[in-house]
This record gives C-alpha cells, structure tokens and sequence, in this order.
C-alpha cells in the first residue's frame, strides 16, 4: 500500500544576520544553511495495517507524511502511496487518501458542517447512496447529530476533531494520515475517537498511518510503530517488544521547595534513575516491575518535603532516548 524507498527531504533556510545592515547584507549575500529533515528513510506498509508514526518534536514525522500526501516533492528517493507517486499525481493521491492535520481544516469555516460533507461529496464524487450510507454510519459513531448545522468557527476543539474525522474517511479512501487526533481533547472523546478509527479500520480496511505523542493511541490503535528522530528511522517493528521493554517504566515528578542538596535516598538506588533535576522538581524513573510507586513515594516523603507530585506512564521523548541508548 505504501513503499518509500531511501526517502530524503532538506529545507534550504537562508539565514540572516541580525539589525538593518544584516538585512541589506541578505539582498546581496545569501547565506544558505541545508536542513536535512527526513534522511535516507525505507519502509512499507501493508494494506489495512495501523502504524504509529512517532518521535520526538523535529523528528521529521510531518515532512514524511506531507511528502506522502503529495504536498512535499522529496529531494531524493522513491514513495508509492496505493500505486501512486504523489507529487506526480496529486489529483489521483488525493482521492486514494484520507488526512487529519492538527491545526488546520478541511472542512468550511463558516458554514453548516452538514454543508462542508456535501461539497466533499462532489470534489470526490461519492455516489449519493455510499454517501448516505456513511453519513449516517458517522454521525451514529461519532455522534454528530446535534453538530452537522453548527458552522465549524462555532465548535468546540472535540466536536471539530469529530467533524474532521468524518471528513477525512467519507470517500473511503484507501489511506488515511491522522496527525495527533487525540491532542487537547478529553478522556471520553479521546475514547469515541479511537474506536472510531479502529471500526474503520475492521470494516473498510482502511490503511491508517498516525502521528502521536499520546502512549494510550498507539497502545490502543496500533500492533507496529515507526520510531523516528532526527530524520532517521530508530525502530519499525512490533509495538509489543516496546511494550515489553517499556510498558512497566514509570515517572514521578517531585514538586519540592528545594532540590540543591537532593540526593537519591539510598534505599531506592538500585531501582530508580534519577531523569531529570530542576530548581523545583525531581523527576524519578523506574519500572513497577521492580518496585511500586507507592513504595517510591513514601521514601521520598519521608526523606524531603514533596508539596505536590504527578505520576506519568513513560512519554516517547523517554522512549526514543532510551532506545538510542541502549537498544530495545
Ligand atoms: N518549511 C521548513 N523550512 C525549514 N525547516 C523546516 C521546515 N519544516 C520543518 N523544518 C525542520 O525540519 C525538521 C523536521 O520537522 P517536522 O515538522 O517534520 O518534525 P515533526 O517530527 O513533525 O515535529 P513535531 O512533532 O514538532 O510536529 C525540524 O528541524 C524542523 O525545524
């Protein structure tokens, strides 16, 4: 469904000097710095499968799926997206794909969404009665009935995502980029959202590639990953071996009123790394197979006044690092 072959991009940024006589110097010299944003990368993707495409900020996740969608022409290397080469074709790509961008909408801002769904359905030509049938598919799923004649400026960031996602699968197409569906939303839309993708994924075995920095996305929607990071493929494989090495791994950060003098209590040594020491925080990482954060917790307590603490399943920054370090 999906092949890239030995994929590049670079962004040529011209720099400039600061002040005024650093601008006029600019219309004379310019300097040029190459950016190499996705470098050397090769993978395929099978019909009907849902990867995670993921990695830390920068790490080249957008320029990857902005090639694949047509709207970048890669500096080198090959991509077929169902056949297609997208920036060769991008008329024929757009129908075979489905895309969700974080900030920006495909649907109309100021009219009804129910309006948005019908000029959709003649940019793509949906016959009337597939069209229908999805509608109502949709609007069931994703509850959209009480939305479809409010225009798009008036909704809330999750009834959009909502509309948006509709939008995306309505021609059926046989691809769909989701670039962090889930982000700002709450836990019970986040939820709505994720089976929505996987009923679409059983019954239209739709091919999905999704960019996230939630862990609960890719644990609920997706058995392979792609690891990305400064342009270049870390891992692609199974998500279960991440989880394997991963999935017990836990943060507590410790909100005290000072940390110059901090120092692991030595009971915890052997099983807590420190990640990370700000003015005003400690953070703690360890794997619950070792030992309970409970148990972490009350050591700290009674070691250092703690004000406030939060405990968090382990971010992808964490992962990537940890994956570049030691290997999975
Ligand atoms: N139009 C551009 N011109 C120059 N550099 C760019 C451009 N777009 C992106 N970059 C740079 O290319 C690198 C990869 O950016 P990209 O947006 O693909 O990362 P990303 O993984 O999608 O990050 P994020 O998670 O923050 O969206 C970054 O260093 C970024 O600064």
């Amino acid at each position: 469904m999906i092949e890239v072959k030995d994929l590049s991009k670079d962004y040529i940024i011209l720099k400039r000097k600061p002040g005024l006589s650093g601008a006029i110097r600019s219309l004379f010299i310019r300097e040029k710095e190459i950016k190499q944003a996705v470098d050397h990368i090769s993978f395929e993707i099978k019909p009907g499968e849902v990867v995670g495409y993921i990695g830390p900020n920068g790490a080249g996740k957008s320029t990857t799926i902005k090639m694949l969608c047509g709207i970048l022409t890669p500096s080198h290397g090959e991509i077929r997206v169902n056949g297609v080469v997208p920036y060769q074709n991008r008329k024929q790509n757009a129908i075979n794909i489905g895309a969700v961008y974080g900030q920006r909408t495909q649907l109309f801002w100021d009219i009804p969404v129910r309006e948005s769904y019908e000029l959709l359905r003649h940019i793509y030509e949906i016959p009337k009665n597939d069209f229908e049938a999805r509608m109502k598919h949709f609007t069931e799923y994703l509850n959209l009935g009480p939305i479809l004649d409010i225009p798009v400026r008036q909704l809330s960031l999750g009834q959009k995502m909502r509309c948006e996602l509709a939008a995306s699968f309505l021609h059926n197409p046989a691809v769909v980029f989701l670039d962090e569906p889930t982000i700002g939303l709450d836990v019970a839309v986040k939820e709505n959202i994720r089976k929505f993708i996987r009923e679409m994924n059983h019954l239209y075995g739709t091919t999905v590639i999704l960019t996230t920095h939630d862990m609960e996305d890719i644990e609920q929607l997706c058995q392979r990953i792609i690891i990305i990071d400064n342009g270049s493929i870390l891992y692609d494989g199974d998500l279960v071996a991440v989880k394997e090495r991963f999935g017990h791994q836990r943060t507590i950060h410790f909100e005290m009123p000072q940390t110059d003098h901090f120092k692991l209590p030595a009971s915890l040594e052997s099983t807590v790394d420190v990640a990370e020491i700000t003015e005003s925080r400690v953070s703690l990482l360890f794997s619950s197979r070792d030992i309970k954060g409970a148990e972490v917790i009350a050591i700290m307590m009674a070691e250092y006044e703690v004000n406030d603490l939060t405990i968090k399943d382990t971010s992808i920054e964490t992962i990537v690092k940890e994956i570049y370090e030691r290997g999975i």
